[in-house]
């Protein structure tokens, strides 16, 4: 977990873990649009007016995913440790990650779509099933698998 956003001062809390966030670090959050529904919707659009859906199967499009990941770990390769807010990075670097990331998503949001996936919804019931498998309690600090933690 990384030591600069609102989360880790909530488990810092929660959990007596003394991971303290540098206290001039903001907190970074998104825009409130476009929502995954919107992407969703401009992508389809995108790709009727091509004819491209005949392309846009769902191994294509993971294929297309995985492609994409593969170019956005590039931009990361032999840096090393890299910080929070990619410091250092120039601008036309930040720009390619960003454009990488895009690409990711935007193939993620159309297998969605096609497999009939409600990805915001199944998202964030994810999120509430990893709290369940990983209670605070027992976890907070630590990096173990959930598999690790089964004998205590
Ligand atoms: N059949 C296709 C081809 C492209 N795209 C869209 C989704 C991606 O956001 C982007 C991918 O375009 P490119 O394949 O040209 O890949 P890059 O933008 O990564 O270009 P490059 O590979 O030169 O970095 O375009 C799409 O929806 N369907």
């Amino acid at each position: 977990m990384s030591a600069t956003n609102g989360d880790d001062i909530n488990c810092t809390r929660m959990c007596g873990d003394n991971t303290v966030p540098p206290k001039d670090d903001l907190p970074f959050t998104f825009s409130q649009e476009p929502t995954l529904e919107q992407l969703r919707q401009t992508q389809n659009t995108f790709s009727k007016e091509r004819n491209w859906g005949k392309f846009h199967q769902p191994r294509n499009l993971l294929l297309a995913l995985v492609g994409e990941v593969g170019e956005l770990a590039e931009l990361f390769q032999w840096r090393g440790e890299v910080k929070d807010g990619l410091p250092g990075w120039t601008e036309p670097e930040r720009e390619h990650v960003a454009q990488e990331m895009s690409d990711v998503l935007i193939y993620l949001v159309r297998l969605a779509e096609k497999c009939h996936i409600d990805l915001p919804t199944a998202a964030a019931r994810k999120i509430e099933l990893n709290r369940l498998k990983y209670p605070v309690d027992k976890v907070c600090g630590s990096s173990k698998k959930y598999t690790e933690y089964t004998a205590d």
